[in-house]
Parts: C-alpha cells; structure tokens; sequence
C-alpha cells in the first residue's frame, strides 16, 4: 500500500496557561491518503483547530507538541522551523483555511494582490503565472475568472468564502485544511461551496482535512472521519462503517444530535453535561462524567483504541464498552422500556 499523505501518530499538543499545562490533543492517531476527504468533527473546545495549527506549525506561542509525530509523505515535520516550513510545506504543500477566514481576506486589496503576496513569497513563479493559476482556481470554485481583481467587497458572503478557498488552492496544494469553511454561511451557500469542493475532488485530486463541529457535513461529504471529544479522538473510520455502526457513546450522541439527510426524521439528542477541564495528562476517558453507560475503568486509565469489530479495518474507537454500548443505547432509547435501559443500568450499576 502507498505511504499516507499525512501521518498523525499519537500526538499531543498542550497549551501553557497561568494554571499549568492544558492539554488540547491527547494522543491522536490518523492519516489521510491521497485524494481523500478526512473530516473531524467534535463540539467546541475539543481541540479539532489545535490539531489543524499543529500539523501547519500555527499554534499559539503558548502551545507545544508534547508527544508523537506529524509525517507528510513520510518525513517528520512537527519539529521543522517556521521558516522551512514556510519555505517547504505551507501553502504549496498544505494550505490551511483558518476559522473565520472571511474576516482574513484583507478588505483594501484586491483578491488578485492577495494572490501574489502569497504566491511572491511561498514561489518563484512570475507574476503572470501566479494571476493565471488564480484565474483557474476561480473557475473551479465557480466564480468568474474576469473577478480575480475584484475587492473583496464586491463579493457576496458565499463568494468570498469561495475566493478564499481559491486562495488556498491556487498553488496547487497536495492538503487543504479548512477549518469550518462554511458555519458563517446559510444552507444554501453551504450547499453551493460543497458541491465546489466535491469538483475539487474531481478535478484536482486534492485532500481534505474539514473540521467542523457539523457531523452531518462530514457524513454528506468526507471518506473517512475521525470524532474527538475534549482531546481524544472516540471513534475513527470510513464514513460509511462510523455512520452505519457507530460504537463509541459520544461518537453516536453526537452522529444523532444533528439530522441525518440517510435517516427518517427524529428528535435530535441533547448530550448533557460539559466537557472537563484537561490539565496535566488525559490519563482516562474525556467523556466519562457525561457517558450514562461509564464503568469504573473508563476512569482509571485513558481507554485503548481498539477495532470496532466491523469489516472497515480502519474504524476504531476508544471504548472500553464498545461491544455493548450501542445495544445499551439502543435499549434506552426505544420506546418500550423493560428495565434494562442503559439509564437504569447506569444507575444501578449492573451490567458493569
Ligand atoms: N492559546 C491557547 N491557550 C490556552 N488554551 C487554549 C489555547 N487555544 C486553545 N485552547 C484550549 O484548547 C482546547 C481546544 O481548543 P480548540 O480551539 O483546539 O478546539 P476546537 O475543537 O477547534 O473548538 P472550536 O470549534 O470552538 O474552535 C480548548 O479547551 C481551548 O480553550
């Protein structure tokens, strides 16, 4: 089998905050291959962008890679300086679509200018060249090549988020990471920059790596997923094994908290309670205090990353009680209730 494109092995990043160490991401594991479509999903503050700014080398001064390794095509790069990074991987390599990039589209430039500050530092391509691979980019996320010179005023909400994924793209990027491309936009346009990205597919061969706390955008347009809750990554694996057989409880709380266009309409789940503050080491499960199914275990050491059983080697989920869970949940959630709901056996104890 070819090497991964990108190569995320147990790594942990932390933030240094006046009340110790923060750990953002513990121990994640994933790679993306050529061409795929990865998508991250977790609710806020569950380290989905500290991951995404430790593969680019953007994290906040106060944030480290404690442990594990970023490969990109087999060479380590979490320790590569800003600069060879700059110089090597960043924009031509991977390019990143940072959170709320709208408002990192410079309002007194033309879009074109934007294009050339980047291409004039990250290349050596002429000026002309770089304003033509920006006039192909427009037409692939569907704008009018003529617009390249435009301010960015002149565009819609919808245009704009696609002038910014042109210029991630432009220098022709093996990865892109966008980072909630779509939350400041209506359905519509969320629509429309998808169906744009699915060209890039097509087109361009690119990957993806899409975070999003929206499970139901990663189901209608990633290959594979991985679901983090509070630093861990829960559940991992193509779409269609994670979406069909999900087994970790956050990783199908969270699957049935949105809707779900492959599924009849249904009341969406409410996941109660908040994620814990992670300081020091994440040595249990994250999402114990807020799983009604928790063993003793899931608080005595951070669960393993084991198979989830099925035919997809690569869906796995970090549950101690990942045979059982959904059943349980299953139980729960029907609407006749014989005793055994997960509920009654959360409280009672049994069934541990
Ligand atoms: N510079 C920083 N200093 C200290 N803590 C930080 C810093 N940046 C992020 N964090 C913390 O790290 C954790 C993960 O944050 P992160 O932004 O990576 O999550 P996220 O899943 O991307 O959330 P969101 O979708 O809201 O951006 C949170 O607890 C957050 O408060």
């Amino acid at each position: 089998m070819s090497e991964p494109l990108l190569e995320v092995d147990d790594l942990t990043v932390q933030y240094q905050t006046d009340d110790g160490m923060l750990t953002a991401t513990s121990n994640a594991s994933f790679s993306i291959s050529d061409g795929e479509f990865f998508g991250l999903a977790g609710e806020s503050g569950s380290g989905k962008s500290t991951l995404a700014k430790a593969i680019i080398g953007g994290l906040d001064d106060n944030g480290q890679v404690s442990s594990g390794t970023i490969k990109y095509r087999g060479e380590e790069i979490q320790d590569l300086s800003d600069k060879e990074l700059s110089q090597r991987i960043r924009w031509k390599e991977i390019s990143w679509i940072p959170q709320g990039a709208m408002s990192s589209l410079d309002p007194l430039q033309r879009v074109s200018e934007q294009a050339l500050e980047i291409g004039n530092v990250h290349t050596d391509l002429p000026d002309e060249e770089i304003r033509d691979k920006l006039k192909e980019t427009f037409d692939i996320v569907g704008l009018q090549e003529s617009r390249i010179d435009d301010y960015p005023h002149q565009f819609s909400g919808g245009m704009q988020q696609r002038a910014i994924i042109a210029l991630a793209l432009f220098l022709e990027p093996e990865l892109v990471i966008a980072d909630e491309p779509t939350t400041a936009l209506d359905v519509i346009m969320q629509d429309q920059i998808f169906k744009h990205l699915d060209r890039l597919k097509d087109e361009l061969d690119v990957s993806l790596l899409l975070i999003t706390h929206d499970i139901s955008v990663i189901f209608e347009s990633c290959d594979s997923v991985a679901i983090m809750h509070a630093s861990q990554i829960a559940e991992r694996g193509t779409t269609n094994a994670v979406h069909a057989n999900p087994r970790h409880p956050y990783a199908f709380m969270f699957k049935e908290a949105f809707p779900d266009i492959r599924e009849p309409k249904r009341e969406l789940e409410v996941i109660e309670g908040h994620p814990p503050e992670l300081m020091g080491e994440v040595d249990f499960c994250s999402f114990a205090d807020r799983c009604p199914w928790a063993a003793p275990e899931c608080r005595e050491g951070a669960p393993p990353t084991e198979s989830a059983g099925d035919d997809d080697p690569s869906h796995v989920t970090a549950c101690v009680r990942r045979e059982e869970a959904y059943e349980l949940y299953q139980s729960d959630t029907s609407p006749v209730d014989d005793g055994s709901s997960a509920q009654s056996i959360a409280q009672t104890g049994e069934g541990d």
